[in-house]
C-alpha cells in the first residue's frame, strides 16, 4: 500500500484520498468497503486492476488503479431539489443515469473519448491559465488517450492560428525538460478552433460536428469551460447545452467567477443555468481552492494529532486571511470596477478558505461531506456589518524617481469611482468551536508586498513561568501558525525557544517547512489541478450553489450599504501596506497584523 500512495503518478496527486494516511491506516476497515484485484484487459491479459470501494454509500468514491495509473469515480448527490426541464434541454432533460460518470475513462481507453472546449478561447484567462494548465496535465500523462482541446470564440481564427496563439503561452516543467519541445508539437496537433457566436445555437451545431468527427464514434465526454465575461454565460451554456451536449457520454460545464454581484443576481445566475444544467454537471471554479497549500489544509488539520485539538476558542486567539498584490488593477479596471476587492477576492477566495480552516471533521473526504461542513461554517457567520469593515482604495504615488498610478488613473475606470481596492474585515462564527474568536481578514491591490496566507495566533500560555523574559509585548510570546499560500509556499509555526547559552534570554523561532527546500518537483498551478479533477468529476474544489448563496447572504447587505450611501474608501498610496484604518479595526478586536510584525 505505501507504494501505492507514494505514487509519482499524476493522477495519484490529484486525488486527496491517498494523502489522507487514514485511508490505507489501520483504520481502513473504516472508509473501505472491497478490494478487488484482477487483470481487466483482454488485449492485454498481464494489467492489473485494483478497486477500492468506499464503504456503506451507494454513491461513494471509487478508486481503480490499472497499470500505474489510478482513477477515481466520481460521487453524484443530488443535494438539491431536481431541477426544471428545458425546452429544448438535452442537458437537463437527461435521466439521473445518464450523468453517471464512467469509471476510469481516463485510464486509456479506446471506447471513450474527452473534449475539453475553451469558450473564450481568445481571452486573457485562457491564454494565461487554460491552455498552459491543459499542456501541463497533457505533460505528466494525465489527460485521456482520447481527448481533444477546442478553442471557441468569436474571432476569427485557424487551427493554426490558435495553435500558434498557444504555442506563446507554454512553458515546460522547470524539473522536467526532456521531450517538452516534442509534447508541444503533440499538444497543439490536439488543439482546434472553432469561430462562433456565443448567442448562435446553430454555430455550436458546427462545433458539435467536429467534436463528432474527433469522437469517432466513441462515447463522447465533453467538458465546457466558460472563460468569457459573465453577461454571457447564459447564452452560451443554452447554446452548448442545446446544440452540442453529449449524447452519450457526460456533459460538464465549468462557471468562472463572478458568480453575481449579490445574494439576488447570483441566485438568478444559479438559476438560468439550472435550466440548461444539473447542479453535478456545473463546476464553479475557485482557483484558490486548487492551490497546494489551500489543499493541504485539511491534511494538516486532520492528519496531524498535535494541531486539531487545538483548533477552536479555547486555544486560538485569532486567524488572519491576508491577500495583497503589489500591481493595481492595470488592464482589468473595466471589470474590477463593476466588483471591487469585496467581490474579487474575499467573499469567494478568503472565505473559502475560511470555511476550510474553521469546519468540522467531514464524515469523509467524499465531495458533499466536505461541502456540507463548508455550508455550515458559513450558515453559522454573522452577518459583516459596516462597523466590521475598512474599505480603501489606492493613489498615486512617486518612488525612486518613478510614479506609480492612482486607481482612477486607469483608462476603463471613472474618474469619481469610490470602488474599493483594499479592505479589511472582522468575522465571527457563531458556533460552539468559535464563538468570539475574531477571523481577520484584508484584501488589496497595489499594496507593498505580494502575498496571500493565513495565519493563525495563538492564546497566551496561562501562568507562563518566562513571562518575565518576554518584556511588556506578551502578544509577541505566542505561539503563531502560518500557512503561506504564495509565493514561496511554507507552512511555520513561530514558537520560543533558549538562546544557547549559560544566561536565560528567550528568542522566537521558526518551525519551518519551506517548500522549495522540501521538495524539489515544481508545484502545479491551481488551475492544473481543478481542470483535472472537472475531468474526473471530482467536486470537492467547486462551489455548490448552497454555498454560493450563503456565502452572499454575508456579504450582500454590506455591499448595498457601501454602494447606496457612496461611502469613500480611504486613500492609500500605490505600494504602502494599506490603509490605516486596517490597524484600527485589528485593535478594535484585541489583534494585531501578523504580517507587519517585525519578525513577520
Ligand atoms: N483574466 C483573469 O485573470 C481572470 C478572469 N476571470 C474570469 O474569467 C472569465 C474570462 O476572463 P478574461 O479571459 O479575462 O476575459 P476577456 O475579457 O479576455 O474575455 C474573454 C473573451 O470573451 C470575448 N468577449 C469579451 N468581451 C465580450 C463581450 N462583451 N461580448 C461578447 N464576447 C466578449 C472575447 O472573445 P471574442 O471577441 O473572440 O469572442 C474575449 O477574448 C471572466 O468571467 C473573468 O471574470 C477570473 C479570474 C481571473
Ligand atoms: O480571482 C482573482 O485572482 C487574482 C489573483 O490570483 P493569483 O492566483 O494570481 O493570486 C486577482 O489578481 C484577480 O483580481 C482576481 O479576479
Amino acid at each position: 500500500m505505501a507504494s501505492l500512495s507514494s505514487s509519482t503518478h499524476c493522477c495519484s496527486s490529484s486525488s486527496a484520498y491517498s494523502n489522507s494516511s487514514s485511508l490505507w491506516s489501520n483504520h481502513h476497515h473504516y472508509y473501505i468497503s472491497n478490494l478487488e484485484f484482477s487483470a481487466i484487459s483482454p488485449k492485454n491479459p498481464g494489467s492489473k486492476k485494483i478497486s477500492l470501494q468506499s464503504k456503506g454509500r451507494p454513491s461513494s468514491n471509487a478508486i481503480l488503479m490499472q497499470d500505474g495509473a489510478i482513477a477515481t469515480t466520481a460521487t453524484t448527490v443530488e443535494n438539491e431539489a431536481p431541477t426544471k426541464k428545458s425546452k429544448d434541454g438535452l442537458l437537463s432533460a437527461s435521466p439521473p443515469e445518464e450523468h453517471k460518470e464512467p469509471i476510469g475513462f481516463h485510464v486509456n481507453n479506446d471506447q471513450s473519448s474527452v473534449s475539453i472546449t475553451v469558450v473564450g478561447a481568445s481571452g486573457d484567462l485562457a491564454r494565461k491559465k487554460i491552455f498552459p494548465a491543459l499542456f501541463a496535465l497533457y505533460y505528466e500523462d494525465c489527460l485521456p488517450e482520447n481527448f481533444s482541446i477546442f478553442g471557441y470564440a468569436r474571432s476569427k481564427m485557424t487551427d493554426a492560428e490558435l495553435r500558434n496563439m498557444v504555442s506563446k503561452t507554454l512553458t515546460c516543467r522547470i524539473d522536467k525538460r526532456e521531450n517538452c519541445g516534442e509534447k508541444m508539437e503533440q499538444f497543439l496537433k490536439r488543439c482546434f478552433y472553432h469561430s462562433g457566436q456565443y448567442d448562435s445555437k446553430e454555430d455550436f451545431v458546427e462545433l458539435d460536428k467536429k467534436l463528432k468527427e474527433l469522437e469517432a464514434g466513441r462515447v463522447s465526454n465533453r467538458l465546457f469551460y466558460l472563460s468569457i465575461p459573465p453577461n454571457i454565460f447564459i447564452d452560451a451554456v443554452r447554446c452548448a447545452s442545446v446544440s452540442a451536449s453529449s449524447a452519450n457520454g457526460w456533459t460538464r460545464v465549468i462557471v468562472e467567477k463572478p458568480f453575481g454581484r449579490d445574494s439576488e443576481s447570483s441566485a438568478a445566475l444559479t438559476r438560468s443555468l439550472k435550466q440548461y444544467l444539473q447542479e453535478d454537471q456545473i463546476f464553479r471554479i475557485d482557483h484558490y481552492l486548487g492551490k497546494e497549500l489551500v489543499e493541504n489544509l485539511s491534511v494538516l488539520r486532520f492528519s496531524n494529532l498535535i494541531f486539531e485539538p487545538l483548533w477552536s476558542r479555547q486555544y486560538i486567539r485569532n486567524v488572519q486571511f491576508i491577500f495583497s498584490e503589489d500591481f493595481g488593477t492595470e488592464g482589468r479596471g473595466g471589470y474590477f470596477d463593476n466588483y471591487g476587492i469585496i467581490r474579487d477576492i474575499m467573499q469567494n477566495h478568503l472565505l473559502q478558505i475560511l470555511a476550510l480552516f474553521a469546519m468540522e471533521t467531514p464524515v469523509s473526504l467524499d465531495a458533499e461531506d466536505i461541502r456540507n461542513e463548508k455550508v455550515k461554517v458559513l450558515r453559522s457567520m454573522r452577518t459583516l456589518s459596516m462597523d466590521d469593515v475598512v474599505i480603501g482604495q489606492y493613489k498615486s504615488h512617486t518612488k525612486g524617481g518613478i510614479t506609480y498610478p492612482a486607481y482612477t488613473d486607469d483608462k476603463t475606470v471613472p474618474k469619481d469611482s469610490l470602488t474599493p481596492t483594499f479592505a479589511g474585515a472582522a468575522l465571527f462564527i457563531d458556533n460552539a468551536r468559535w464563538d468570539g474568536v475574531p477571523f481577520l481578514m484584508k484584501a488589496g491591490k497595489a499594496l507593498h508586498d505580494r502575498r496571500a496566507e493565513i495565519r493563525v495566533q495563538f492564546r497566551h500560555v496561562p501562568g507562563n513561568l518566562y513571562n518575565r523574559n518576554f518584556g511588556t509585548d506578551l502578544d509577541r510570546a505566542t505561539n503563531e501558525l502560518v500557512i503561506r499560500v504564495q509565493p514561496d509556499e511554507a507552512i511555520y509555526l513561530k514558537i520560543n525557544n533558549k538562546v544557547p547559552g549559560l544566561g536565560m534570554r528567550l528568542d522566537r523561532s521558526n518551525l519551518n517547512l519551506l517548500y522549495k527546500a522540501r521538495y524539489s518537483k515544481e508545484i502545479p498551478d491551481a488551475y492544473e489541478r481543478l481542470l483535472l479533477d472537472a475531468i474526473e468529476g471530482e467536486r470537492r474544489l467547486f462551489i455548490r450553489s448552497d454555498e454560493l448563496d450563503a456565502a452572499w447572504a454575508l456579504f450582500t447587505p454590506l455591499l448595498k450599504e457601501l454602494e447606496d450611501k457612496r461611502l469613500i474608501p480611504e486613500y492609500y498610496p500605490y505600494g504602502s501596506r494599506g490603509p490605516v484604518g486596517a490597524h484600527y479595526l485589528a485593535a478594535k478586536h484585541n489583534v494585531k497584523w501578523g504580517d507587519l510584525g517585525v519578525d513577520e
